[in-house]
């Protein structure tokens, strides 16, 4: 099918809490392919643990991490339906909102796309949408494991920006932005030993998770309970 109107960039995640990795991944992809990003916090994110803030409290952080920021925003369509945020159904909503030949496009980190064979329908989300993949420590795209998902991304891989304006779906895309060690798993740690999180997470968000005592932070302004 040909392509028409312009590229548009869903950036889905856990967000638990955003940090820098995420804000710079974000603004590479806007800088790389010229649109928008959406950043789409996961209500209940598929294959993990529930995350320690909840749906509303991880969209609140994205909003101020983002701020004024041109060409950010967040995107809370996963936080209308119930169940799984399955990215499948997403894409498919996505579809019925702007129709089969809008540009669509998912930005992933390397490590997800490894893991992208366990997710729902996952050889479907090739028909519904394009995949802007950044490079993460430790994930090394030049060497997909040879398989089924090497065998998926055959013949997709691009780096033309235009090639993704010029079909619906189907095409990958691999943003080589400067690797960045941000992880939300470190930051919980981080909080967890009492540690500063400046160039972590943007200010307002440690402020966002101090006020409201997330991740075990000390409630803001409350002295630390003695240990039990
Ligand atoms: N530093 C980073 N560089 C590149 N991609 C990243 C980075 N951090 C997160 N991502 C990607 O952003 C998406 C959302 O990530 P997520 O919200 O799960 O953060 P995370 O830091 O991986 O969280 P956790 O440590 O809790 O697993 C995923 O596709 C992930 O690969
Ligand atoms: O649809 C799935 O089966 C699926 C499985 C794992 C992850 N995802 C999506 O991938 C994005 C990143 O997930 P996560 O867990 O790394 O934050 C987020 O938007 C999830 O909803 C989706």
């Amino acid at each position: 099918m040909t392509a028409s109107g312009t590229l548009r960039l869903y950036y889905g995640g856990t967000f638990d809490p955003v940090h820098e990795g995420h804000l710079a991944i974000a603004r590479a992809a806007r800088d790389a392919l010229h649109c928008p990003v959406r950043m789409m916090p996961a209500a209940d994110p598929p294959h993990r643990a529930p995350p320690g803030a909840d749906a509303v409290q991880r969209a609140e952080m994205l909003a101020l991490a983002i701020g004024n920021e041109d060409g950010l925003c967040v995107d809370r369509r996963e936080l209308q339906r119930d169940g799984p945020s399955y990215t499948v159904e997403t894409l498919r909503g996505l579809r019925a909102a702007y129709g089969n030949a809008a540009p669509l496009a998912l930005l992933i980190g390397a490590d997800s796309l490894l893991g992208l064979p366990a997710w729902r329908e996952w050889r479907a989300l090739f028909e519904l949408a394009h995949f802007v993949v950044a490079d993460r420590p430790g994930n090394d795209l030049a060497r997909l494991p040879v398989g089924e998902l090497a065998e998926a991304m055959d013949g997709r891989w691009t780096q033309a920006p235009a090639d993704l304006q010029a079909a619906p779906a189907g095409r990958a895309y691999r943003l080589s932005q400067p690797l960045h060690p941000g992880s939300a798993t470190e930051v919980r740690a981080r909080i967890a030993a009492g540690e500063p999180l400046h160039g972590w997470v943007a200010d307002a968000v440690a402020d966002y998770i101090r006020q409201h005592g997330l991740y075990g932070a000390p409630l803001h302004g409350l002295p630390t309970p003695p240990p039990l």
